[in-house]
């Protein structure tokens, strides 16, 4: 019997329990032994139907040597940064659902694991159940990957979805995600695009093979979304979606961003909704290639979990290199791309400069695309009209 341990009970860790115990065959096949929780850390003792396998103290499994993988699903960085190494230290394999302390530390992480002979996994940490780190670590490994944007948040494209297609608020909508469990436990780092920045720098980590420092990147959320370019945007063949973005740019440099996008309705992203999430991946000898599936909740993110732990215990002697360097230099602002521009302006004219923009829609306001141009210059248009909305398209 192999023991593993879980810190942090909460919605992931307890699917974690949840997808060993109800798949202990097939685990069973693939370990050639039965797999078991044997203990889980909480920070309070509580009636639950798991309650047999809590401990308040940390150190019973830090120094429990049946324990081989621990699975930390606390969240944040304080105790989990502090339990992570403690455990890597122990010689114990970790896996991680924690894409905030993964953004943040874990090139550090992956050198202590390395260091001790054992494996940091965090293949739950983007996209929740969609198999996405392991394709491009590994399945894609024979690329140079030049690009990948995707929606890369559950509760916003949740929340979207119904307020769109449903004409539902942003506080119920926000409510209902809460209670699917699909939120971070502060769900302002979901609207305001924090999480979707912590997994677009991971993303982008591991394409390019160095640290992306998630300060740098500009994030932006769902929260400045108007319901009325929703709809001016769904009349020309648009849908608006939360992207988040990374590029490698000329002479070696990289990019990376958050925001709200304009997507053709050609585009098979613009149909990817509720707590869907998909991921394009463009690598120069395969193109783009897309992952699609539920990108949060209980169990579709446990089942990432579990599938790390197989694979520690199956791949105890076999350490491949992630190729992560902690160097952070050559990140480019995204201010640099070119792109074109939806607009919305509070005027029914457009001066004779923006001749070449397509307008959409004109009234007392006007609703235009313009040619493709640098962020910068799409900042300098926005402070010079009276601008009520402005996105980039994705081309
Ligand atoms: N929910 C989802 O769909 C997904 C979540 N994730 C990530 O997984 C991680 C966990 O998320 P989720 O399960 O949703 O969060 P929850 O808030 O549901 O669970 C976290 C659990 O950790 C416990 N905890 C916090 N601090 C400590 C501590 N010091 N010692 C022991 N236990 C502690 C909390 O206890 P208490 O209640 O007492 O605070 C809570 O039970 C996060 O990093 C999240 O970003 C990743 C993909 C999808
Ligand atoms: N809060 C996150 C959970 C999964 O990563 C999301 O909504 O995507
Ligand atoms: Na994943």
């Amino acid at each position: 019997m192999i023991k593993i341990a879980i810190l942090g009970l909460g919605t992931v860790g307890t699917g974690v329990v949840k997808v060993v115990e109800a798949n202990t065959v097939p685990i069973q096949h693939k370990l050639g032994q039965p797999l078991s929780v044997k203990t889980a850390l909480v920070r309070k003792l509580r009636a639950d139907p798991y309650q047999h396998l809590m401990t308040e103290n940390f150190r019973e499994i830090e120094h429990d040597g049946e324990i081989r993988v621990v699975v930390e699903t606390i969240g944040g960085v304080e105790a989990a940064y502090e339990y992570t190494r403690r455990c890597l230290m122990a010689g114990k394999h970790v896996v991680t659902a924690n894409k905030q302390l993964v953004a943040e530390h874990g090139c550090e992480l992956l050198e202590l694991a390395r260091k001790n002979h054992v494996n940091y996994l965090f293949e739950a940490s983007v996209g929740g159940g969609i198999p996405v780190l392991h394709p491009l670590t590994q399945c894609m490994a024979a690329n140079r990957v030049d690009e990948i944007y995707g929606i890369l948040n559950g509760t916003t494209n949740f929340i979207l979805t119904k307020m769109v297609k449903e004409g539902a608020s942003f506080a119920e909508v926000l409510k209902l995600a809460q209670e699917k469990g699909y939120a971070e436990a502060d769900p302002t780092a979901d609207v305001e695009g924090i999480d979707a920045g912590r997994k677009i720098c991971i993303l982008a980590d591991l394409a390019f093979g160095h640290q992306v420092d998630p300060a740098q990147v500009p994030m932006e959320g769902i929260t400045g979304i108007d319901l009325k370019d929703v709809e001016i945007a769904g009349r020309h063949g648009y849908r608006i979606k939360l992207l988040g973005r990374c590029l490698r740019l000329e002479g070696g440099r990289r990019t990376a961003y958050v925001a709200p996008h304009l997507i053709s309705e050609e585009n098979p992203m613009s149909d990817v909704n509720d707590v869907f999430n998909a991921v394009v991946v463009r690598g120069n000898a395969t193109g783009e290639v897309m992952f699609y599936g539920k990108g949060a909740g209980e169990l579709p993110t446990a089942s990432a979990c579990v599938a790390d732990v197989i694979e520690c215990l199956q791949e105890e002697r076999h350490r491949p290199e992630i190729g992560w360097s902690a160097d952070t230099g050559g990140f480019a602002s995204p201010l640099t791309l070119k792109n074109r521009w939806y607009f919305r302006v509070g005027t029914d004219t457009l001066s004779e400069a923006l001749h070449s923009a397509k307008v959409l829609e004109q009234g007392t306001e006007t609703a235009f695309i313009t040619p493709s141009i640098t962020g910068t210059d799409a900042e300098r248009l926005a402070a010079y009209l009276p601008t009520l909305a402005k996105m980039r398209v994705l081309d």
